[in-house]
This record gives structure tokens, C-alpha cells and sequence, in this order.
């Protein structure tokens, strides 16, 4: 214990936060987050105890629980990050996937016309979390939403119909996005890839994903690694009035 550095430290320190901030997309990275809290919250209880135990005075407390001080500090740092993206702060402004009434009315138009018509699509809006890495691998797009490109889009036997459309503002960025789909065992056998890719999605991001199943033409939204099925027009407009602001 007593060969660690203050500079050992602070290298954890930045390792540990690099990690948790930058990585925190991935899954693996978010089921080592929770349980590192869960050390954290441990350790600092352990702390307590053998501080009012064996008496030990605040500084030498501080002394012997040098090595934990990193593992706090990255959780908090981590947390208030993570409060910051909730509170819709990104790169020094504030950020939110704003979509226009208008364009709200459109979507509403073209999901209808493709569950009527049960033509499968997957539409996702992008929030606080970027989805950067799954437009880079998908086509790309960058017109403003309207119901006869999105409902054009996902044409069956067309080749950009495959794949998730990806909105960021009013904005379509890309086609043909793919996301890892939820690792989850408790899904339904009849959801099949489309809706476990919208599950897995809200799961990693904080992003809204419309369904539209090609084999009974529901409309189902994921968002936060939550599915609600077969919902209806109005529903999906009260899902995009409060995590899509106007
Ligand atoms: N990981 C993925 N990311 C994005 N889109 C995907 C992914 N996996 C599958 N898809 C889309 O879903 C289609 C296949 O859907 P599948 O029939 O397996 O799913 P489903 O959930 O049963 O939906 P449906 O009710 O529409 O049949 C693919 O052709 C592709 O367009």
C-alpha cells in the first residue's frame, strides 16, 4: 500500500476516468461501472467502520484510505457527468434533440402509412449520447423529415430499407444504421432482430427508437431499455411531446 504514489494516483485516476466517461457507451463498460459503484459504496462503508472501531483519527484515516480516494473521486466525477448528459449538457452547451411540430405531424403521417401498409422500419432519434459510430457505418442522409422520404425509405427490396434511420434535430442523418441488439433473455420470442436492435439501443443511449413490425404492423417505442408495444398514434405523439422538445 505505502508504495503507491501520489503520482500512481493520479494516473489511476485518469485511466479509471478516461474509461468511465469516454467508454461508457459499451456494455461491458456499464455492468463494470455498476459494480465498481458497488465497490465504492462498500469500501467507503468498510472505511467507516474500522475508522469508529479501532478510533482513527481523520487524518490517519485519510492516510490509510489513500488508495480508494481515485475509485471515489471517478465515481463522482463519473456521476456528475452522467447528471450533466441527463440535464442535457454537451461539449459546453446545452443539448437536446429539438424537433419541430411540424415535423412531429410528418412522422406521425409516414408511421401510420408504414404500419397500414406493414412495412417494417426502425426509427431512431438521437438525444444527449451521440450516435456518431452507427452513422458512420450507415448511409447518409441529412434532409429534413418528411413523411414521403421516411416512408420511402424503408420501401421493402430498396437498398436503403434494411437497417435503422437515424433523426438528429428534424433532421434524417443516415439509413441502414445497425446497433447491437439487447442481450436481454426475457424478450418475448416473437420480437425478433428489429426490436431487440431498439431495445439494445435505448439500453446504451439515452435515444428514442420507433418500431414498426413488418409482420403485424405495431408500433412499439424503446427507450430506456423499456419496450411499450402495440401503441397507438396518440401514444407515440405523447412519447415524442416529452423526450423530443419543441
Ligand atoms: N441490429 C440491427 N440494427 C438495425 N436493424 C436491424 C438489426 N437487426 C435487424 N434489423 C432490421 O430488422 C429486419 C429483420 O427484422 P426481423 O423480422 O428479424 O425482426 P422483428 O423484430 O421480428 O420485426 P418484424 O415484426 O418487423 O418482423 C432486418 O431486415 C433489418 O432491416
Amino acid at each position: 500500500m505505502s508504495d503507491i504514489t501520489q503520482f500512481d494516483v493520479l494516473l489511476i485516476n485518469v485511466y479509471l476516468l478516461a474509461i468511465f466517461t469516454n467508454l461508457i457507451k459499451t456494455k461491458t463498460i456499464i455492468h463494470l461501472y455498476r459494480f465498481f459503484k458497488l465497490l465504492v459504496v462498500v469500501l467507503i462503508v468498510v472505511a467507516i467502520i474500522e475508522m469508529v472501531r479501532e478510533q482513527i483519527v481523520w487524518h490517519e484515516a485519510l492516510i490509510k484510505g489513500l488508495p480508494i480516494i481515485p475509485l471515489f473521486v471517478v465515481t463522482v466525477q463519473t456521476e456528475f457527468v452522467l447528471i450533466l448528459k441527463k440535464l442535457g449538457f454537451k461539449g459546453g452547451h446545452l443539448f437536446s434533440n429539438t424537433i419541430e411540430d411540424t415535423v412531429k405531424i410528418e412522422l406521425i403521417k409516414s408511421v401510420d402509412f408504414l404500419s397500414s401498409k406493414r412495412i417494417g422500419a426502425l426509427i431512431t432519434f438521437e438525444k444527449t449520447n451521440s450516435l456518431d459510430e452507427y452513422i458512420s457505418t450507415a448511409y447518409p442522409i441529412n434532409a429534413q423529415l418528411n413523411h414521403e422520404l421516411l416512408s420511402t425509405i424503408f420501401f421493402p427490396s430498396t437498398p436503403l430499407h434494411d437497417g435503422a434511420v437515424i433523426v438528429r434535430m428534424s433532421n434524417i442523418v443516415c439509413a441502414g444504421a445497425y446497433f447491437p441488439p439487447t442481450e436481454r433473455l426475457d424478450i418475448p420470442k416473437t420480437f425478433g432482430s428489429r426490436h431487440r436492435a431498439a431495445i439494445g439501443i435505448s439500453e446504451i443511449t439515452d435515444s428514442l427508437t420507433i418500431v414498426v413490425s413488418e409482420e403485424t404492423g405495431k408500433i412499439s417505442v424503446a427507450v430506456d431499455g423499456y419496450l411499450d408495444h402495440d401503441i397507438s398514434k396518440e401514444a407515440l405523439l405523447l412519447y415524442l411531446e416529452k423526450h423530443l422538445q419543441s
